[in-house]
């Protein structure tokens, strides 16, 4: 890979370090092979020269003419977004369906904004025009489409037409956050082992027809038989609930707990969850076990699988 740099005065040196693409100071730095005061010290450096093959590799990022503030010169930094590369792994285009506030799915959305989740939001699909996930999803520039067509969402499309819509954003998996409809097989077949979903109880119990929002925690406190729940994301089926379990985590549940409170505290922990499980899609880091059940390796111990 090779990169075209010039690098000027000390006004663009901290200009870079302010940059919010993260990836070029990295680059500047153990690429110059110079520390940063050496670096600021450089009136000009070209490295136009360099092979970075043997550098780690770039997280690539927009075509960038960066101009020096105080002086005439200016960085120009050329490399390719058109992959987005991340240790060689591309980054992954990203769907997610809501019916409600979204919490979920801002959460996965800021994950990929701070870096930790290697992907973005492509489009949003939603049943409810006006519901929180799709108002949020306009204000950031991610297009919505409204499935499926009732009488209250008349402009909804029908199942082949949702599929047919989606493939024109080059799909790579399909977030579920808070969709209170059933997945049509349409989509399940186009999209195999790509459709995730987060189920606010431990799931086998409480899932299934009925069970979505604070009815699953009224069923969990009304049992009785339960100190613990916790969110399971799991693969989509035909079914409600009955996908390969990918995650899950434990939540207590307190002796008076309301179903308010436990909501809450499940609430929290799907939300670091789906940012993991999110960030371990795009990083190709889940593989499925030979009796068919998907495992997730672990970022920092590639020996390691949860
Ligand atoms: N094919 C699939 N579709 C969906 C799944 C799935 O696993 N397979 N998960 C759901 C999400 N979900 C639980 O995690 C869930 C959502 C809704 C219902 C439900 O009973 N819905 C009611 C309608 C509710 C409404 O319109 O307000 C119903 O179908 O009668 C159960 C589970 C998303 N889709
Ligand atoms: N069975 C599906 C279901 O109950 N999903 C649940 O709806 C909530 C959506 O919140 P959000 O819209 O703020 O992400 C979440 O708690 C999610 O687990």
């Amino acid at each position: 890979m090779e990169a075209l740099f010039s690098v000027c005065s000390n006004s663009l040196f901290s200009s870079l370090q302010n940059h919010k693409n993260k990836t070029l100071l990295p680059f500047l730095t153990s690429d110059s092979r110079l520390s940063s005061s050496q670096l600021k010290s450089q009136s000009r450096v070209s490295l136009k020269s360099h092979d970075f093959h043997d550098f780690p590799p770039l997280v690539a990022s927009r075509r960038r003419v960066l101009k020096c503030r105080s002086s005439n010169e200016q960085l120009e930094t050329s490399f390719d977004e058109s992959e987005s590369l991340k240790n060689g792994v591309r980054r992954k285009n990203l769907a997610v369906f809501v019916s409600g506030g979204g919490s979920n799915f801002r959460a996965v959305h800021q994950a990929i904004l701070s870096g930790d989740v290697h992907g973005r939001f492509v489009v949003l699909v939603t049943n409810k025009h006006d519901c929180g996930g799709a108002q949020y999803a306009r204000e950031n520039g991610i297009p919505v489409i409204i499935y499926p067509s009732t009488k209250k969402e008349p402009e909804g499309l029908s199942s082949n037409d949702l599929v047919a819509a989606l493939s024109t954003y080059k799909i790579d998996f399909i977030l579920l956050a808070g969709y209170l409809k059933l997945i049509p097989s349409e989509l399940i077949r186009a999209y195999p082992n790509s459709i995730l979903n987060i189920h606010p109880s431990l799931l086998p119990a409480f899932g299934g027809k009925g069970y979505y929002g604070t009815k699953v925690h009224k069923a969990v406190i009304a049992s009785g038989a339960r100190r613990y729940s916790g969110p399971t994301i799991h693969f989509v089926d035909e079914n409600y609930d009955t996908g390969r379990i990918l995650a899950q985590r434990i939540v207590p549940v307190v002796v008076n707990d309301t179903a308010e409170e436990l909501a809450a505290r499940v609430l929290r922990q799907e939300h670091k969850m789906y940012a993991e499980v999110a960030a371990a899609i795009c990083e190709e880091r889940v593989i499925w076990r030979e009796d068919g059940v998907p495992i997730i390796r672990s970022k920092a111990d590639p020996e390691h699988y949860s």
